[in-house]
Parts: structure tokens; C-alpha cells; sequence
């Protein structure tokens, strides 16, 4: 079969994939978490409160913060993990040691450009024949460009939105598809940023501000629209991580700048964020949705 049989033979197949039909009435009620922890019960309950279930994608995985997630989710007893990044080689060797570290789990990569929406549909669709569902998505797949808004070309501007809103869009309605055809309910975790919350100082980014902002505003209704279904939406907002991210050009004063203006005096570090993944995609987040957290040392306060 030639490459473009099978995407044509590909798209077939996801549209003979049926969803139920949609209905816009009030649903009646979701189903409520199995069990209930009381004050008596013994520590191993609540432990099983922040146990990860199911299988997991994990979009930008190669990257910094990306992968310290995954792997938070695997130590919490995640079954089977997918990332999804458009560059995988730097990240195969940390993918390998995933694979030493955790035998029992079944730990995948796919190499997908989340701005491709038939790429992105059939990778969803792969990854639930490969590991059997689809239950858990975080979606950190972005990207940030410095550019003084008088400067900016109209490309630039729709690459970072196209990355950073609509890649993630693209990834959640593709993984809700899933979820709904299971009929098992999941998690959706966008990572959003203090940027989409207040501008940033000193660096210019208008369009990564506002693409961050559209995430803030797209977590809010996909929780309302995908709450029948079981689905939580919510999104993390980091302030300043220490990731590769904030290392490009003409950062580096900026980087003294950020800790100066930060109450706790420093960027963050990549498995500060790793709790609020787990809280956020275990069944101890069963009551959150539409809800955002800023993990930001208090940067947003000065
Ligand atoms: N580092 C920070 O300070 C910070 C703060 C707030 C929010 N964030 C957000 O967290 C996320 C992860 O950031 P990071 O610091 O780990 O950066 P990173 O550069 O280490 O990781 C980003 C990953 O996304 C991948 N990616 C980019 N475009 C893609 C595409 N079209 N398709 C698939 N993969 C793509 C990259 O290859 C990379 O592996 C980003 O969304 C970023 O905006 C980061
Ligand atoms: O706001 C913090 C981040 O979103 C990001 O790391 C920064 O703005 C990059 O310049």
C-alpha cells in the first residue's frame, strides 16, 4: 500500500468512527468517584487518590517539561504513555531510560506535528489500538518567539497561535473523540502560562501572550462542552521554568530580570510542576474542571 493509500484508507476509517449523538440538553449528572476516602481510613486510600489510571498521550514529550511530566505519571502508576513531539531524537535516550526504569508500563513515541489535524487524528486513534485507550492527555507541545509587536510578520504570528492554541485544540478534540467512543471518561491537562494571565517583563511576545490566553479561555469551555462525557479539562499555568524554553536569544538578561521580580527569587525547576500534572489526571482532581493553576513562585503578585 502506498504511503498515500493508507492515509487515504486511514481517513476512512476515522470517519466510519461514530460518535454518539450530540445533545446540547442538560446532562443529568456524572457518574461520581467509586470510593470515599473518611478520616479513619489508612494512608494507602489516599495514596490510591493520586494514582494514575489508563493510559496517557503526552504532547511535546521530548521536551523539558514535558517529559519531567510523563514521567511523574508513570511513578504514580500510569500504564501505558505516548508521546507526541515533532523533533524525537534528542529525547530518545531519556525515552530509553523511561523504559528501563518502568518494565511494567508500555512506553511509545510517535513523531507528530500537533498543528497536522489528519496526523494528529490518526495518531489519537493509533495510540488507543496500541495501548488499548485513550484516557489522559497533557497537552505541552508549544513554542515562544521574542518579537517587538511592530516587528512581527503575520507568519510568526499564526505559528505560535497555530502551535499553541489551535495544536492544542486540535489534540483534545481528537483525544475527547476517543474518550467518548470508550465511554470511560479521561483527563485533558493544558499547559497554559502567566503569560496568558498578565504580560510579561521585559521580553516583547504578544502573539505566545495571547495564544496562552485562547488556551485559558479554551479550557473553560471544553470543561462545559465535555463534562457530560466525563471528560476534565483543566490547564496548568507555570511562571518562569527553567526549561530550554527561556534559554533562546537575548534571554539571559532577562533571566536575572524574572528572579529579581519574583518573591521566592528564582525560576522554577521542571518536577515543581509534576505534582499539579498528577493531582490534575489522578482521581484526586475528580471534582476540578475549567479550572486553572498557577505554579509561579508568586511572579504574577509583583
Ligand atoms: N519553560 C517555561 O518557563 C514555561 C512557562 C510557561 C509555560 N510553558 C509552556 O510549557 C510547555 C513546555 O515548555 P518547555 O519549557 O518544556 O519547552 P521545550 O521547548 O523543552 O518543550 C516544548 C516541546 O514542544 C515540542 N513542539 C513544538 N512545536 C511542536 C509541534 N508543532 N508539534 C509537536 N511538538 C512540538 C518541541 O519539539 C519541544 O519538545 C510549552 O507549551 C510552554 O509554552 C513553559
Ligand atoms: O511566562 C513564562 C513563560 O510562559 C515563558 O517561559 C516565557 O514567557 C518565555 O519568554
Amino acid at each position: 500500500m502506498t504511503q498515500s493509500e493508507a492515509g487515504a484508507a486511514g481517513r476512512e476509517a476515522l470517519k466510519s468512527r461514530v460518535l454518539p449523538q450530540m445533545a446540547f440538553n442538560k446532562p443529568k449528572g456524572t457518574p461520581k468517584p467509586t470510593q470515599r476516602i473518611s478520616n479513619s481510613q489508612s494512608g494507602d486510600m489516599a495514596k490510591a487518590r493520586f494514582q494514575v489510571e489508563g493510559n496517557a498521550i503526552v504532547t511535546g514529550g521530548a521536551g523539558t517539561l514535558g517529559l519531567a511530566a510523563a514521567r511523574a505519571l508513570l511513578e504514580h502508576g500510569l500504564a501505558g504513555l505516548m508521546i507526541f513531539d515533532r523533533t524525537l531524537d534528542q529525547a530518545e535516550a531519556e525515552i530509553e531510560r523511561l523504559r528501563v526504569e518502568y518494565p511494567c508500563a508500555s512506553i511509545l513515541s510517535k513523531q507528530v506535528d500537533i498543528t497536522d489535524e489528519i496526523a494528529v487524528s490518526e495518531a489519537v486513534v493509533h495510540t488507543a489500538e496500541l495501548l488499548g485507550s485513550v484516557d489522559i492527555l497533557l497537552c505541552f507541545a508549544g513554542v515562544v518567539g521574542c518579537v517587538h509587536a511592530v516587528e512581527m510578520t503575520a507568519t510568526e504570528w499564526r505559528r505560535t497561535l497555530d502551535i499553541n492554541t489551535t495544536g492544542s485544540f486540535l489534540c483534545a478534540q481528537a483525544v475527547a473523540k476517543q474518550i467518548i467512543l470508550q465511554g470511560t471518561g479521561g483527563s485533558i491537562v493544558f499547559i497554559a502560562s502567566i503569560s496568558g494571565h498578565r504580560v510579561n517583563f521585559p521580553q516583547p511576545q504578544v502573539a505566545y501572550n495571547t495564544s496562552k490566553a485562547a488556551v485559558l479561555a479554551m479550557t473553560n469551555s471544553l470543561a462545559a462542552e465535555w463534562a457530560r462525557y466525563g471528560i476534565r479539562v483543566n490547564s496548568i499555568s507555570p511562571g518562569y521554568m527553567d526549561t530550554i524554553l527561556n534559554e533562546g536569544d537575548g534571554i539571559a538578561d532577562a533571566r536575572a530580570i524574572w528572579a529579581d521580580r519574583n518573591p521566592m527569587g528564582r525560576m522554577g525547576e521542571p518536577n515543581e510542576l509534576t505534582g499539579l500534572v498528577v493531582l490534575l489526571a489522578s482521581n484526586a482532581g475528580s471534582y476540578m474542571t475549567g479550572t486553572d493553576i498557577i505554579c509561579d513562585g508568586g511572579q504574577v503578585l509583583l
